[in-house]
C-alpha cells in the first residue's frame, strides 16, 4: 500500500469549541491522530503516518513552523520515515493563511511527490464538519500521480487549487478558497481526482537561512485620504522590503508613492501589488518604475508578494531588476 504522512500544524480542522459563544471555537485543539480517526476508511487507501508540526491557529503562523515544515517535507520525500517510502505528504493547516504557507512551501520544497494543504471552515465539533471529507480527499489527491510535479496543493471542498493563485475569500463559506486568476487546478469527486490542465513550470527552489528570521517585510494597505506616515513607520521600523497593497493596479496617493520612492534610495526593497484581488499588476502604466525603483507583483497578491519578496531578500537578492525577473516568474 502507498505511505501518506500527514503533518498537522492545527487549525480550525482541529478546531473544538469553546463557550464564549454558540459558534465559538478554538482552533488547533485536536490532534493529527484524532483527525485521522475521525475518517472511516482512511487506512484502507494507505499506510498513513502522522507528525504534529504545531497546533495553533493559522493566525499565529509563523517562520519557525514554515522552516520546520519545509525541513521535514524534503527529508520526508527524500527518504521517507521508519515506515518505508512516502509517496505523498499532507498538511493540515488554518484556512486564515493557508495561501501563504502553500506559497512559501513552493518556492523552498524542491521534491516532485505531492504534498496537499487541507483544512477546514467548521471546527471539529461542528454540525457537519467539513473537516474529515477534506482530509479524505486531501489523501486521494496525494495519493494521485497526476498530483506529481505541481508543487504544494490546497484541497477544500471538493476543490484542488495550485498555490500560486489560491486565496482566502470569503470568512465563512464553506467553499472560501479561490483561484482568481488561473482557476482551480481540478476537482475531487466520488471517482476520482480529476485536474483541468498539465502541470506547468516552477520556481526555482530558494534555499532557506540556517534559521529564522527572514528580513522584515511590512505590507503597507493603500486608501483614500493615504499620507506618507505608514511609509515612514516601516522604514523607521527597519523593513528591508515594502509590498504596496495598493489600490487598483498597485497604485496610491502621491504623497504615498514619493515616500515609497524615497524609501527605495535608502536601501528599502519595493514591490507594488494590488488590494482588488485579482488581475496583474504591471510596470510602468500609472506609476514610473523605471524611475522610482519599484518592482510590479504581477498576480502574486500582497501576502504572496510578501513571502516571496523575505526569500529573495534572504537569498540576497534585492535589486529592482532581479526582484521584478524573480515576480514575472514562473513563480
Ligand atoms: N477556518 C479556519 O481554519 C480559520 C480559522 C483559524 N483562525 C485558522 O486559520 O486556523
Amino acid at each position: 500500500m502507498p505511505r501518506i504522512v500527514i503533518l498537522a500544524t492545527g487549525g480550525t480542522i482541529a478546531g473544538a469549541a469553546d463557550a464564549r459563544s454558540h459558534a465559538g471555537y478554538n482552533a488547533g485543539q485536536i490532534s493529527a491522530a484524532q483527525l485521522v480517526a475521525a475518517v472511516p476508511g482512511l487506512e484502507t487507501l494507505a499506510r498513513i503516518g502522522t507528525e504534529q508540526i504545531a497546533a495553533i491557529g493559522s493566525q499565529d503562523m509563523n517562520e519557525a513552523v514554515w522552516f520546520k515544515l519545509a525541513e521535514r517535507i524534503d527529508a520526508l520525500a527524500a527518504q521517507g520515515d521508519v515506515d518505508g517510502d512516502v509517496d505523498g505528504i499532507v498538511v493540515t493547516h488554518g484556512t486564515d493563511t493557508m495561501e501563504e504557507t502553500a506559497f512559501f512551501l513552493d518556492l523552498i520544497v524542491g521534491t516532485s511527490k505531492p504534498v496537499v494543504l487541507v483544512g477546514a471552515m467548521r471546527p471539529a465539533t461542528a454540525m457537519s464538519a467539513d473537516g474529515p471529507l477534506n482530509l479524505l480527499e486531501a489523501v486521494l489527491v496525494a495519493l494521485s500521480p497526476e498530483a506529481a510535479g505541481r508543487g504544494p496543493l490546497v484541497v477544500l471542498n471538493d476543490t484542488i487549487h495550485g498555490a500560486r493563485d489560491v486565496t482566502k475569500t470569503s470568512t465563512t463559506e464553506v467553499q472560501a478558497f479561490r483561484s482568481p486568476n488561473f482557476g482551480p487546478a481540478g476537482f475531487v469527486s466520488p471517482n476520482g481526482v480529476v485536474f483541468f490542465r498539465p502541470a506547468g513550470p516552477r520556481a526555482p527552489a530558494y534555499k532557506l537561512p540556517p534559521a529564522p528570521p527572514l528580513p522584515r517585510v511590512a505590507i503597507i494597505y493603500a486608501h483614500a485620504g493615504m499620507d506618507a506616515t505608514d511609509v515612514r513607520a516601516a522604514v523607521a521600523a527597519g523593513a528591508k522590503g515594502i509590498v504596496l497593497a495598493g489600490v487598483g493596479d498597485g497604485n496610491a496617493s502621491r504623497d504615498a508613492i514619493a515616500a515609497l520612492a524615497d524609501a527605495v534610495m535608502q536601501g528599502v526593497a519595493v514591490v507594488r501589488a494590488s488590494r482588488t484581488g485579482s488581475g496583474p499588476v504591471m510596470r510602468n502604466i500609472e506609476v514610473a518604475d523605471d524611475a522610482c525603483g519599484f518592482a510590479a507583483a504581477g498576480f502574486a497578491n500582497p501576502a504572496k508578494a510578501r513571502v516571496l519578496l523575505q526569500v529573495l531578500l534572504a537569498n540576497g537578492i534585492s535589486s529592482p531588476e532581479a526582484v521584478q525577473t524573480a515576480f514575472d516568474g514562473p513563480i
